[in-house]
């Protein structure tokens, strides 16, 4: 048994949430690089290996430092994905942004719904133990949003996320696709809006998922079993 694996994007984000496990030899921790394409990737690749070792994962956790929708969540909360959302995963059109589902292409043609819950078992357990967390869907977007427009449009199609990233959605889909729960666990950096990188507070938003991880633990289950079994 090989616990949880947990994906971030960038190394200061894996050694943040290593520095606040309670018990590392459960949880594998490994920076994927930024951005959907590469996260799931690498997550499907490692889910590949362990599985083929006789060692699959028993969930995957996408995590690190996330946008917050302003007047949702602070720069420095914490955030738990009940879904993660392929934000923009669609078409354009004169009348607005498309999403997947309804470009006319046969349900069975797409793979993965465009919004993937949390597991549900997992998602308890983490709010349990992390109740300062604020809880609601996750945007995954391939481009950072950076205007007012942009944002506003955002909040128009998704009036109930708290959260944008780069990866969860794709981590997820990888997960989907090996049968294994997943979640996703977000700190904030930002407050999404028109474009400030000099203002993003890696640093509070670091501290927080150190603080965070401690909710990776164990379940009675894997505590019972060595990794490595
Ligand atoms: O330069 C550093 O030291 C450093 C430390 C930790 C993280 C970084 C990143 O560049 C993280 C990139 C990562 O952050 C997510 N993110 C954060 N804010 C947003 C946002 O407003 N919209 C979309 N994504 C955001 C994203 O998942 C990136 O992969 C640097």
């Amino acid at each position: 048994m090989t616990g949880l694996l947990v994906v971030t994007a960038v190394p200061a984000e894996a050694e943040a949430v290593r520095q606040g496990l309670a018990d590392p030899t459960t949880v594998t921790v490994v920076p994927v690089g930024v951005g959907p394409a590469v996260a799931g990737a690498a997550t499907a690749r490692l889910l590949a290996l362990a599985e083929a070792a006789g060692r699959p994962y028993q969930g995957v956790v996408s995590a690190g430092v996330a946008g917050g929708f302003p007047g949702r969540v602070p720069v420095g909360g914490t955030v738990l994905g009940d879904h993660s959302v392929a934000a923009d995963l669609g078409a354009e059109s004169p009348e607005g942004f498309l999403p997947v589902e309804e470009l006319g292409m046969p349900a069975e043609l797409l793979g993965a719904p465009s919004v993937l819950a949390a597991d549900p078992t997992l998602l308890t357990r983490l709010r349990q133990r992390l109740p300062g967390a604020t809880v609601g869907p996750v945007l995954t977007v391939s481009t950072v949003t950076g205007t007012v427009t942009s944002t506003a449009a955002l909040v128009a199609r998704h009036p109930t996320a708290v959260a944008e990233a780069m990866e969860g959605y794709a981590v997820a889909v990888a997960a989907d696709q090996a049968r294994l729960p997943f979640v996703e666990l977000r700190t904030i950096s930002n407050p999404i809006g028109p474009r400030d990188r000099a203002a993003w507070q890696l640093g509070t938003a670091l501290t927080a998922l150190t603080a965070a991880a401690a909710a990776l633990g164990p379940t009675g289950d894997q505590a019972a079993t060595p990794p490595g079994c």
